[in-house]
């Protein structure tokens, strides 16, 4: 099976900016001040951390160290325009290293909204919307819970590239707006096309409303619970289940003295993608609940354990582990596309197959 490999970092720093591009009425013209988070991802040669198992922690290490003479200071005494997409472009410059891939970059300036450049040097923007809807899946098999009318506090995520030049936040929300109106406190299966309103089903449907007027939209995502989702890209869906591991392990590789190698746990967040033709009556890829179900004896098997004594798993560095969890979990579930691992907050490694990939 062909892998690939991303090791991701994020760090945070609180900044103030003003924009100058926007219009002078806008709050972002005036002087204000965000948490903004970055986040990176990339594929790192192997010598380039201190020991094989290494690359999470110097790659954060470095993020932190390039982000250290913007924190708490003023962004326009360091940028003409800093807007998300331009922290991105001046981060991708500041990180740029033979021994790193190719680099993907975001920066949020609030949970709702974010810059991404992509590995390819694409930018996009993104915005979150919030909506309380109820639903219920028609076709799911008499006894499923989601048979049941339910509700949920949707989240759905819009973004597009920047190459037609005109997409910002004020754009997003304006096209956004009446989708909004339709979905906020509704009944999903009421709405024209949405009789079975599974999350695929939702992220297409959004797809379909606003990519005629938003020829750049590169990706819907919609959050059904905090822990499960589809996205979709105008041709490939793909959804995530998230689970939290809590697990102990010692890195081996790691040079005598470092903490690495005494024994240490992380509450690690295990995300697993999986990739699959639609089935067009239940209209979803795979259940949710078959996904947690059939991933299961993995879990038990990594959740509450010490790692390292795991057979196969005597290097249990994220990214280690990451392709181990990827390998053992395709067995059970031949759908899985990736899994992300993060050992804390968008530290971690993204593992994924070739493949299929979406
Ligand atoms: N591929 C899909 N599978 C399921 C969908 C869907 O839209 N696409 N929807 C549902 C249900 O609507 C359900 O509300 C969500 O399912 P589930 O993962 O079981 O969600 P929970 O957050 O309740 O799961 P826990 O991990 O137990 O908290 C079902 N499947």
């Amino acid at each position: 099976m062909n892998t690939t490999t991303l090791h991701a970092a994020a760090a945070s720093f609180e900044a103030a900016r003003q924009l100058g591009q926007c219009a002078p009425a806008h709050p972002a013209s005036r002087l204000h001040g965000h948490g903004f988070t970055a986040r990176v991802q990339c594929a790192i040669a192997p010598d380039w951390a201190d020991f094989p198992g290494g690359e999470v922690d110097k790659l954060q290490q470095r993020l932190a160290a390039v982000l250290a003479p913007l924190d708490y200071r003023c962004l326009n005494e360091h940028l003409a325009e800093p807007s998300d997409g331009n922290i991105a472009r001046w981060l991708a410059q500041q990180l740029a290293d033979p021994a790193l891939g190719a680099l993907e970059i975001g920066v949020d300036s609030t949970d709702r909204q974010g810059a991404l450049r992509d590995a390819a040097g694409r930018m996009h923007v993104w915005r979150r919307y919030v909506f309380q809807s109820a639903h219920r899946l028609p076709n799911v098999p008499a006894g499923h819970k989601c048979g049941r009318m339910h509700g949920h506090g949707f989240e759905a995520i819009v973004q597009a590239g920047e190459e037609d030049g005109a997409v910002d936040y004020e754009r997003l929300d304006a096209l956004w707006a009446p989708l909004q109106q339709q979905l906020h406190y509704a009944c999903l299966n009421e709405i024209e096309g949405l009789q079975n309103p599974t999350s695929e089903m939702l992220s297409s449907w959004i797809w379909q409303r606003l990519q005629p007027a938003l020829p750049s939209l590169s990706q819907v995502t919609v959050f059904e619970t905090a822990s499960c989702g589809a996205r979709f890209d105008g041709t490939h869906y793909r959804i995530w289940k998230d689970m939290t591991l809590d697990s102990a392990r010692r890195l081996r590789r790691a040079p005598e003295g470092s903490a690495h190698r005494r024994l240490h746990g992380h509450t690690y967040t295990l995300r697993l993608h999986l990739s699959a033709p639609l089935d067009q009556v239940m209209g979803w890829t795979v259940d949710f609940g078959d996904v947690k179900q059939l991933f299961n004896p993995l879990f038990q098997a990594l959740d509450h354990q010490p790692l390292h004594e795991i057979g196969g798993l005597e290097d249990c560095d994220t990214a280690s582990l990451a392709q181990w969890i990827l390998a053992q979990g395709r067995a059970g579930l031949p759908q899985l596309a990736g899994v992300d691992l993060f050992e804390t907050r968008g530290c971690g490694a993204r593992v994924a197959v070739q493949e299929g990939w979406a």
